[in-house]
């Protein structure tokens, strides 16, 4: 007997174990779906063969007609899925079947929180495919032979699913996988066939390939699924169910989609897309390399789901199918970067999905707000990667607001748009490091004195994305931390007549004994005309980047330019006077700190020395 050929005890990865649990656990008032994930999985199986079989016809040893079967063993108590699909070798069951590759799985992990119905959902978006046989089984067998090797590679593998498994070498003429779940006591439904066929009808009426059963009379098997593939259907021929059903195969998600759009497109190029929009994000949301949603198929054969061009980044939340008429079969992941038909494909998907979403937004606002909670910050990402469609993503984009009220983004461009003030001429914002900085921020009270609103921008991305969007319809986005504020360009109706609070002028002398107290802090000090309340606060010139801005390129370690920012004071302050005041210079220097430390902690910045800050702000309490 070689080494290779012996049995072998190999404990799981520790994070297998944590997900046998859960799955057992939390998923068992749902325990059919383990037909389903591995049915799911030997149709993935058959669509590999069958790929590769495109450049070496030999894999298919004489049987090219693939299937899956369903048996059941009522003396032995026996499941039994079986695929003549691309199989497994030793090293492949390995790594397939005792280890979880996927990045980010204990940061998955660790978000699990033991309350059993949320932990379900989340382990849903997970995707537990085969680990899920052991719902209802206690010991799992699987028998299998990678597709080319000789019959001696065979290899067995089984499980409890307690802690270990073991792997040794077999002889196994037939290609492919057999599955073999040994049902605990009390699953005995899962031995009747007629429950078994209803369970297939639910959950895999779209798998392509045939799924077959032994027929009710006992002689041969029969075929229990349509075995068509689903997107080569007619629109109207297809029920919600089965599309909302071929959602969970493709996405491997456990929920159901928001929505999704099908179509076929005749034409030069020929292709049909089914693209679906996933009710909630994905664990791996914000890895950015993260982008198997589509499946690429032509004429019905699997090609890739690798095929990153695809679908750009700030779409990688898709799920779906892609199957084009016109590529070539044995087209190569080279050929599939370069290849003309993949671009028009691809800006046909980004329409689709651009339409579906503004479909929604307009007919559908809840189900939108669902959607933008999910994926708002993703599809923002848009504005910076796709120039060709900035407007329409702009336009697509919520926000918080001055004029509302919580956490949500709920106010669009177009509806700031039309609530902008007569004579306002540009949609401001601020960008903060959280919502409720921005809120409080002193460079909004100007503007909240005048009734103007202003969009409150919060997501790491937003600072890209105003970067990205100088304008929208004609209107200039201005950031309200940034170049100078005049109040009477603000617009509205108190606009002409009102008085200012802030417009006490600022003499040279004290700007000048200001600027000398804060040399290197700040570039230069003026008088404000955007405060109300406060004494101070930090602006930038247009075109230079936000305080704000330059604080996140610094957290996270990009290269960022010195700030240097100016001061603006509220000249009519009584702070400001109380400087005016100030006779010793010592003294004068430690209130001209205080007042830029201030301005810099009240838009949410973090002080360098935040113990001088203390020390200083207690001597000047305690003088007398
Ligand atoms: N019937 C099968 N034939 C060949 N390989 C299989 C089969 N079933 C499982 N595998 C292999 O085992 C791997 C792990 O399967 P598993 O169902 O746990 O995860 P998955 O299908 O990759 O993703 P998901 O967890 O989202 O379902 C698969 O990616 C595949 O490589």
């Amino acid at each position: 007997m070689t080494v290779a050929a012996q049995r072998q005890t190999v404990d799981f990865q520790a994070e297998v174990r944590q997900v046998l649990d859960l799955v057992i656990h939390s998923l068992y008032s749902n325990k059919e779906i383990f037909l389903r994930e591995l049915v799911s999985n030997a149709s993935d199986a058959c669509d590999r063969l069958r790929f590769e079989a495109l450049g070496d016809e030999a894999l298919y040893e004489g049987d090219t007609e693939l299937a899956i079967r369903i048996d059941v063993d009522r003396k032995a108590r026996t499941l039994t899925v079986t695929d003549n699909g691309i199989g497994m070798s030793r090293e492949e069951v390995l790594e397939n079947l005792g280890t979880i590759a996927r990045s980010g799985t204990r940061r998955f992990l660790e978000r699990l929180s033991g309350d059993q119905a949320r932990d379900a959902s989340l382990i849903g978006q997970f995707g537990v495919g085969f680990y899920s046989a052991f719902i209802v089984a206690d010991k799992v067998t699987v028998l299998t032979r990678r597709a080319g090797l000789g019959p001696e590679h065979g290899v067995r593998w089984e499980s409890d699913g307690e802690g270990s498994f073991t792997v040794e070498n077999i002889e196994r003429p037939e290609r492919g996988t057999q599955v073999i779940l040994h049902l605990r006591k009390g699953e005995g439904e899962f031995l009747d066939p007629e429950r078994l066929r209803a369970i297939v009808r639910k959950y895999s009426d779209h798998i392509a390939f045939p799924i077959r059963m032994q027929a009710a009379g006992g002689d041969g098997y029969e075929t229990v699924n349509r075995a068509s593939a689903l997107w080569r259907r007619p629109r109207k021929e297809i029920s919600e169910d089965e599309y909302k059903a071929f959602y969970r195969h493709v996405a491997h998600d456990f929920d159901e989609p928001l929505a999704w759009v099908h179509s076929r497109v005749e034409g030069r190029h020929q292709y049909t897309l089914l693209l679906y929009v996933p009710r909630r994000a994905p664990f791996d949301l914000w890895d950015r390399q993260q982008r198997r949603g589509l499946k690429l198929y032509v004429r019905r054969v699997y090609i890739t789901d690798e095929a990153e061009r695809l679908l750009p980044a700030y779409l990688r939340f898709v799920r779906g199918v892609v199957d084009s008429d016109d590529l070539p079969l044995n087209v190569s992941r080279e050929m599939l970067q370069e290849d003309r038909r993949l671009g028009v494909i691809r800006n046909a998907a980004i329409k689709r999905v651009l339409d579906l979403l503004e479909r929604m937004a307009e007919k559908e606002p809840e189900k939108y707000a669902q959607f933008w909670r999910e994926f708002g910050a993703v599809l923002k990402e848009g504005v910076i990667e796709d120039a060709a469609n900035r407007e329409r993503i702009a336009a697509l984009a919520r926000f918080a607001s001055s004029a509302t009220e919580g956490e949500a983004q709920t106010v669009s461009l177009d509806a700031y748009i039309e609530r902008m003030r007569p004579g306002q001429d540009a949609i401001y914002y601020l960008t903060a490091e959280s919502l409720a900085a921005a809120r409080s921020s002193p460079h909004l009270e100007i503007f909240r004195r005048r009734g103007v609103e202003v969009l409150l921008l919060a997501d790491r991305v937003d600072e890209w994305f105003v970067a990205h969007l100088p304008e929208y319809k004609g209107k200039r986005l201005r950031n309200v931390a940034q170049g100078e504020i005049d109040p009477a360009a603000l617009g509205g109706e108190e606009a002409a007549r009102e008085e200012t609070a802030s417009t006490g002028a600022l003499e040279e002398a004290l700007a000048k004994r200001l600027r000398e107290a804060l040399e290197g802090r700040v570039r230069a000090v003026r008088a404000s005309r955007r405060l109300v309340e406060s004494p101070a606060c930090l602006v930038t010139d247009e075109g230079e980047i936000s305080v704000s801005f330059g604080r996140l390129l610094k957290q996270l370690g990009r290269p960022a330019p010195e700030l240097r920012p100016i001061l603006e004071v509220n000249a009519a302050h009584p702070l400001v006077e109380r400087l005016r005041e100030e006779e010793d210079e010592g003294r004068f220097r430690e209130l001209a700190l205080l007042l830029y430390e201030q301005a810099w902690l009240a838009e949410g910045g973090q002080l360098e020395d935040p113990g001088a800050f203390v020390r200083r702000l207690n001597r000047l309490l305690l003088e007398r």
